[in-house]
């Protein structure tokens, strides 16, 4: 189902010069949206522009002229550890574990965006999280996915990290939107088979299939994408989002952009995008 005006910002940081191996510093500029110079173009690429999207993509440049003043930036920016050839020669990795262990510049994070956002009438917001395959072990178990039950799987390490879910979800609940999870492949319950006779989801929403299989329906949809060191896919529910809907995107940081690209082309088969706004203005949709 397609549906109007769904209007859609992605914001946190950016790690795309991060990823140039010329950059002289490890201490890499701040990877928040609210530090682009204001000298820079506005920080907005907009699909099938129309005035009033526009006009509000000017408000929001005009905002992070603004919050690039803001004292908080840099304890943000200082908190974030940069470590260099992770996970592989030439990534600059932007660690916010160390953010996360500083209980003031994580609250000063969550407070910019919900001051940002919080009278844009947001009911959405939509983070991306991971199983991270990269560091994996491979073992045998159900695969919940009809096209492929019973192969090996690649298991989730425990404690894994999922960074887009650490800052969407206090964002959502500070400014009163619902939180939706965009997830790596096989982690949300959707059109899945059991055996028959050990499914403990037996409902009416069962049907009964050949060689014993229950299925449970529960639409998810997904995206391929690639990252700097990898591809992946991502998938979330139909009907999270509902018509005329407006959603903020949140994710730790920007690197390639294949992130955003996906979580935009995902909600795009749900809604139709009218407005859509990052940080450097880089023209990631213009992939698209
Ligand atoms: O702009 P891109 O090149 O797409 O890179 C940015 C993405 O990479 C990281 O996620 P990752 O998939 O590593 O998973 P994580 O959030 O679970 O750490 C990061 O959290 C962004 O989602
Ligand atoms: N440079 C980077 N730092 C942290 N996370 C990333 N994800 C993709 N690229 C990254």
């Amino acid at each position: 189902m397609r549906v109007a005006n769904c209007s859609i910002s992605w914001s946190f940081g950016s790690a795309v010069t991060a990823a140039l191996p010329s950059f002289p510093s490890s201490r890499f500029p701040p990877l928040l949206p609210f530090s682009l110079p204001s000298s820079n173009p506005p920080p907005s690429t907009v699909l099938r522009r129309s005035t009033s999207s526009a006009r509000r993509v000017t408000r929001m440049a005009l905002k992070n002229a603004k919050d690039a003043q803001d004292p908080r930036l840099e304890r943000i920016s200082s908190a974030i550890r940069v470590i260099p050839d992770f996970p592989k020669p030439g990534i600059l990795f932007q660690d916010i574990t160390t953010l996360l262990l500083d209980p003031k510049a994580f609250k000063d994070t969550i407070d910019l965006f919900v001051e940002r956002y919080r009278d844009q009438n947001i009911n959405v917001v939509a983070a991306q999280g991971s199983n991270h395959y990269r560091y994996s072990c491979i073992i045998g178990v159900v695969n919940f996915d009809l096209r492929v039950s019973f192969t090996p799987y690649l298991c989730p390490n425990a404690g894994v990290e999922a960074r887009g879910f650490i800052f969407g979800p206090p964002i959502a609940l500070a400014i009163g939107a619902k939180f939706v999870p965009m997830r790596k492949p096989n982690k949300l319950p959707g059109i899945f088979s059991v055996p028959f006779f050990s499914n403990p989801y037996l409902t009416d929403n069962c049907v009964s299939r050949p060689l014993n299989l229950c299925v449970v329906y529960g639409e998810v949809i997904s995206e391929e994408y690639s990252l700097e060191y990898g591809k992946d896919k991502m998938e979330m529910h139909v009907g999270a989002v509902q018509p005329g809907e407006r959603a903020l995107v949140i994710d730790d940081l920007i690197a390639t952009g294949g992130t955003l690209d996906a979580a935009i082309k995902l909600l795009g088969k749900l809604v139709n995008i009218t407005a859509f706004w990052a940080r450097q203005g880089k023209p990631i949709l213009g992939k698209s």
